[in-house]
């Protein structure tokens, strides 16, 4: 979808999906907004479709029914963002501008209308004119409130619009980090490595809790889960900025070492191991620690592969013979 409309048929757009709105007391939410701009501009043909058919049918357009097409048609957030949300507030932005500009001008003419008020106060003739300008400043300042009022409705608008989109980029950016530990997932991952020229020299230890089944069996997912949470903790303090950590997986981990070969990434690697080795756990309910945990690491790095998902192969691929060969131990591809 996209809109390669120059201002005026955008403007053009807009002020059709306003009339729309109005006819149908509909208001003018960013949703909603969204949704009616999309119909008017028939970009989306599903959504035209749905809406073409509930005027058929003579139903009337509800919010509900608005949030419904929003969330089936329209919640590509970089897409609302980049194809509804920015042409919008471009034009509420004009639209404020003007009105302000408007809102000064009458304000200056209403000024003058005031003083010319003052002179023909003490001027007996002129009677007539005296109404003439008592009716204009009248309207002036009729017009004023109007177009202050409308202002503040913009500016509100233009308020829930930066909410919106900062919303929009909050979720964006949940959208690629695991919840659990606040490590990257596979999709924040991918993202992530875009920007790393796969070029250069990166390492990549696989890592994977060992018999991990056995601590939820014995002490409970809660505990599990949190174990999860110390060893991703344990991970992001031995790697530096520049580095990636994701949870690949319920018990894996992979890391991204930038910049670094396959020696100097297993000197982090068995740190990482002999920390997550170290770490006690005490159990709150019981006051009695759990016993210690390990964890396997396959390290890989760039050097003969052609691609991250290969790089990924062969770190696992380490992992499994870490695993075979006795378990909490780090083995290099
Ligand atoms: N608590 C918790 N458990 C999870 C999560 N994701 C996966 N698991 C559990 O992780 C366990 C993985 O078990 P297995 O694949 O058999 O591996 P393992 O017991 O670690 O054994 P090895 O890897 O061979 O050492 C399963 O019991 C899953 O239910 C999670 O988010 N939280």
């Amino acid at each position: 979808m996209s809109f390669e409309h120059n201002y005026q048929v955008s403007s053009n757009f807009s002020e059709l999906t306003h009339d729309f709105l109005s006819s149908h007391s509909i208001p003018p939410t960013p949703v909603n907004y969204s949704v009616i701009y999309l119909y008017i501009s028939n970009e989306n043909k599903l959504l035209s479709a749905a809406i073409d058919k509930q005027l058929k049918q003579k139903t009337v357009i509800t919010a509900d029914f608005i949030a419904d097409l929003f969330k089936r048609y329209v919640s590509f957030s970089e897409q609302i963002e980049n194809n509804v949300i920015s042409p919008f507030e471009k034009t509420l932005t004009n639209m404020l501008s003007h009105i302000n500009q408007q809102v000064g001008n009458e304000q200056k003419v209403s000024k003058s209308l005031q003083k010319l008020n003052t002179i023909l106060k003490n001027k007996e003739h002129n009677q007539s004119l005296k109404h003439v300008v008592s009716f204009l400043s009248e309207t002036i300042n009729y017009s004023t409130t109007q177009h202050q009022a409308l202002s503040k409705e913009l500016s509100t608008t233009q308020q829930e619009i930066n909410q919106l989109k900062s919303k929009l980029a909050s979720s964006r950016q949940e959208a690629l980090v695991d919840s659990l530990t606040g490590l990257l997932n596979r999709r924040g991952c991918d993202e992530k490595l875009q920007a790393l020229p796969f070029s250069q020299t990166h390492s990549s230890p696989a890592i994977d809790i060992d018999h991990f089944k056995t601590i939820n069996d014995d002490f409970g997912h809660f505990v599990g889960d949190q174990v999860i949470q110390r060893i991703a903790k344990i991970i992001t303090n031995h790697i530096s900025e520049q580095d990636l950590a994701v949870r690949f997986g319920g018990e894996e981990f992979v890391v991204v070492i930038a910049n670094k070969s396959t020696s100097e990434a297993t000197l982090i690697a068995e740190k990482i191991r002999l920390a997550i080795e170290k770490m006690r756990l005490i159990r709150k309910e019981t006051n009695a620690y759990l016993p210690s945990i390990s964890v396997s690491i396959g390290i890989a790095d760039n050097k003969n592969v052609s691609d991250w998902n290969n790089l990924f192969k062969q770190a696992d691929d380490a992992l499994y013979q870490a695993k075979n060969s006795g378990r909490n131990r780090c083995i290099c591809a």
